[in-house]
């Protein structure tokens, strides 16, 4: 019997390999940073060939720095940043264009377009999402448009789509499986959640062929094995995918109605499990397929916040005030001030439940006595009145009170945040042992489908001590700092730069 499941995790800004026991432990782990390209204001692109090698570099330096054979993996695990869009040439393997990341604003007049049309309604009665760029259909037709002779290629089959979980699919397969799982085909803004079927009506819509479309598998199933070119000389099973954040939902195993997720990482992705119907939102939520597993799916409510760990980029390299972002802690806990500064960080506009893109980031209550303890302090309690925010729209959508919010990502281990955000939602925060739970979602997914773990109840015994934050704020004070919060996010849509003269 294999001893390990090996997890890839292909986010943003960097691509990692995990090795996990059948215990769950790390064993090891291996990663690479991914180059960006800019290419013009708001575009965000990455080769996708650069990502298929640094996936390879990152299995080979995880299997060599541990020492265990290939033929020791009982199956690989893949998640990945979503809604990235490659569209390669089906017998050369070579992508006929960068991908271009779910960033990126480069076909944000696309969107437009379907809104203007009126196909808003119907775009969110199939897909469950809001028309926007972030989504892969309109990424799509970009390429198409922009790659001469590329429509007629993608009608005669000779061009395939994929997100990053379908191009590391079939590269690790030699080309034999052009294939996605539920979650990612949720992103693609072509999918129809209801029914589990690409939809002809939104694909004749943006004039998007369905041959150039994976067929679309569960999250947890054998699709195909990885050749042995591709893994160090064995035949190894590929049987895990999802998107990270679901990935990250399944790690944490939040799997029952009402379980609610928080990754506090570059953005904060808020997920709530809504059981196995579809709920759409009326309050600027997602609705996303969370997994499907032995032949049942279920759904999910989402909520992006753009700005959260980022903001302690911003600063640490913009404002210069930390030099690394765990110091935030340290510094927070030095404020003396009531709480009565506050920093909205819409650097890049509003996510959910906003959608302002216009907005821009703003501070409001500083005094003479304001210190640099309370502006990073401030900034800190951003991330949970975002989150919050978010946690209110679920409220609004499903009548559901977030009984328990199970965090995870890097800023999760900010003690000072998580105790706040406990505090702001009068609720408990609990911690995962290990913050990673993106990576070992997916070796969950895959090692359920080869029979490394029986079942979920397995799954559960496997799951060391979290770290639980108890709410100690009385009420009516989280009530009031939330109303202040409030009116400061008013303040700011109110205010609209004045792009011409590029303050
Ligand atoms: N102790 C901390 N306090 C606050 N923010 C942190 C802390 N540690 C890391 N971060 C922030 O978390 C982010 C990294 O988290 P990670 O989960 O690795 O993100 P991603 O998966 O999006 O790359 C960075 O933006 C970093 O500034
Ligand atoms: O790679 P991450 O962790 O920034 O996640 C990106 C999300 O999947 C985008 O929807």
């Amino acid at each position: 019997m294999s001893k390990y499941i090996l997890s890839i995790d292909e986010g943003t800004t960097s691509t990692r390999a995990v090795i996990y026991n059948k215990k769950g432990e790390t064993i090891a782990q291996a990663q690479r940073e991914i180059s960006m390209s800019y290419p013009k204001p708001g575009w965000v692109e990455q080769d996708a060939n650069e990502i298929w090698v640094a996936v390879q570099a990152v299995i080979a330096t995880s299997l060599i720095q541990s020492g265990i054979q290939p033929t020791d993996i009982a199956g690989v695990g893949i998640t990945n940043q979503r809604e990235t869009t490659i569209v390669w040439d089906k017998e050369t393997g070579l992508p006929i264009h960068n991908a271009i990341v779910w960033q990126s604003r480069q076909t944000a007049p696309i969107a437009e377009k379907l809104i203007a049309d009126g196909h808003k309604d119907l775009i969110q009665k199939k897909t469950g999402l809001i028309p926007d760029a972030y989504f892969s259909a309109t990424k799509v037709r970009f390429i198409l448009d922009h790659v001469s002779g590329a429509q007629q290629r993608a009608e005669n089959g000779d061009l395939l789509f994929g997100t990053i979980d379908t191009w590391l699919l079939w590269k690790l397969t030699g080309g034999a499986v052009h294939a996605t799982d539920f979650t990612n085909a949720s992103r693609t803004m072509m999918f129809d959640i209801n029914n589990l079927k690409w939809d002809s009506e939104l694909l004749g819509l943006l004039n998007i062929p369905l041959k150039m479309l994976p067929e679309v598998r569960q999250s947890s199933e054998v699709y195909g094995k990885a050749i042995p070119i591709h893994f160090f000389g064995a035949e190894v099973p590929i049987a895990g995918m999802a998107g990270d954040q679901q990935a990250a939902l399944f790690g944490q195993l939040a799997l029952d109605q009402g379980d609610v997720k928080n990754t506090y990482g570059t953005g904060s992705f808020i997920m709530m499990n809504t059981g196995n119907q579809p709920k759409l939102s009326n309050n600027g939520l997602l609705t996303t397929i969370a997994y499907g597993i032995k032949g049942e799916v279920t759904y999910a409510l989402e909520g992006s916040v753009f700005i959260a760990g980022s903001a302690m980029q911003w600063l640490r390299d913009g404002m210069r005030v930390i030099e690394r972002s765990p110091e935030s802690e340290t510094m927070a806990n030095a404020s003396t001030n009531e709480n009565e500064v506050y920093v909205v960080p819409a650097f890049t506009g509003l996510g959910a439940p906003y959608w302002d893109s216009e907005a821009r980031g703003a501070v409001f209550g500083l005094t003479r006595g304001t210190t640099r303890e309370d502006f990073v302090k401030a900034t800190l309690q951003s991330l949970a009145y975002q989150s919050k925010d978010v946690m209110e729209a679920m409220h609004a959508d499903t009548g559901l009170r977030v009984a328990k919010l199970h965090v995870d990502g890097g800023a999760s281990l900010n003690n000072y945040l998580m105790q706040f955000q406990a505090d702001l939602i009068q609720k408990p925060v609990v911690r995962a042992a290990n913050v990673e739970t993106t990576a070992i979602g997916a070796a969950y997914l895959a090692g359920l489908a080869v029979g490394f773990w029986s079942d979920i109840d397995e799954l559960k015994t496997l799951v060391n001590q979290p770290t639980e934050f108890g709410s100690e704020m009385p009420a009516e004070q989280a009530d009031e700092l939330y109303d202040g919060w409030i009116s400061a996010v008013e303040a700011t849509q109110v205010f609209k730069p004045n792009r011409k003269g590029q303050i």
